[in-house]
């Protein structure tokens, strides 16, 4: 990111990835985390064709329910946060409105496939989330994803003994593949390696020490 905004109001991140790589369960670590740090935010979910993400969100209790807005992005999830993100820019511009001035609206995506990618238009800073059971050979496929992102999350790390997973050589062919870019590993289980994604963002998004 250029350390600049393209536009006025909050910040806004994006959060993608593959179908239940754990955005929301992520999206469920930072938020508590960035509101004791008196951080004034907001979520957007989008999701295919229902609110599930949104109405799970609401309920969790970690944030106030109204500033949870849903988008249904209908047979394509990454065309609402990549070709045409109206409807999200819309739903950060009624937050804004409406809880403004904002610091931060984190946008979570439908879960798609590694070519996924959010249009920066939308989003200042966007993580993909890809997890270790989904396979250590999506480093080495090098979607677009995994490749153009800020922030490359691999997630479920207590999930590898389970698959045959070796975290070390994942976490290196990750590296390479990233080329210097960063990629920190969570467990969103239990909230490991969360505050490193929240200091990350703190400091590269909202300019905070
Ligand atoms: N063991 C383990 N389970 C996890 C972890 N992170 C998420 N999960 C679980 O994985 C499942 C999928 O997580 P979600 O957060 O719903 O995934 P998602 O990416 O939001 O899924 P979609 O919105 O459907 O794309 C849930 O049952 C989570 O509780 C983790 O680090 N370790």
């Amino acid at each position: 990111m250029s350390g600049q905004l393209g536009h006025s109001g909050a910040a806004r991140v994006g959060i993608g990835g593959p179908v239940g790589s754990g955005k929301t369960r992520l999206l469920e670590q930072i938020i508590p985390r960035f509101i004791q740090r008196g951080t004034n935010i907001a979520v957007i979910t989008n999701d295919l064709v229902t609110h599930e993400d949104a109405i799970r969100v609401r309920r969790s209790g970690l944030i106030a329910p109204e500033r949870v807005l849903a988008v249904e992005t209908g047979a394509c999830p990454h065309s609402a946060i990549r070709e045409d993100p109206t409807l999200n820019i819309q739903a950060a511009d009624l937050l804004e409105e409406r809880f403004g001035p904002l610091d931060l609206i984190l946008i979570e995506s439908g879960g798609d496939n590694l070519a996924s990618s959010f249009s920066l238009d939308l989003v200042d800073f966007w993580l993909f989330v890809i997890d270790v059971a989904g396979g250590d050979d999506i480093p080495r496929k090098r979607g677009l994803g995994v490749m153009q992102c800020d922030l490359l999350v691999i997630n479920k790390t207590d999930l590898a003994p389970y698959v045959g997973v070796d975290l070390a050589r994942m976490e290196q062919e990750a590296r390479q593949v990233r080329n210097g870019r960063a990629m920190l590993m969570t467990n969103c289980a239990t909230g490991n390696g969360v505050d490193q994604i929240v200091d990350l963002i703190a400091r590269e998004v909202l300019f905070e020490d």
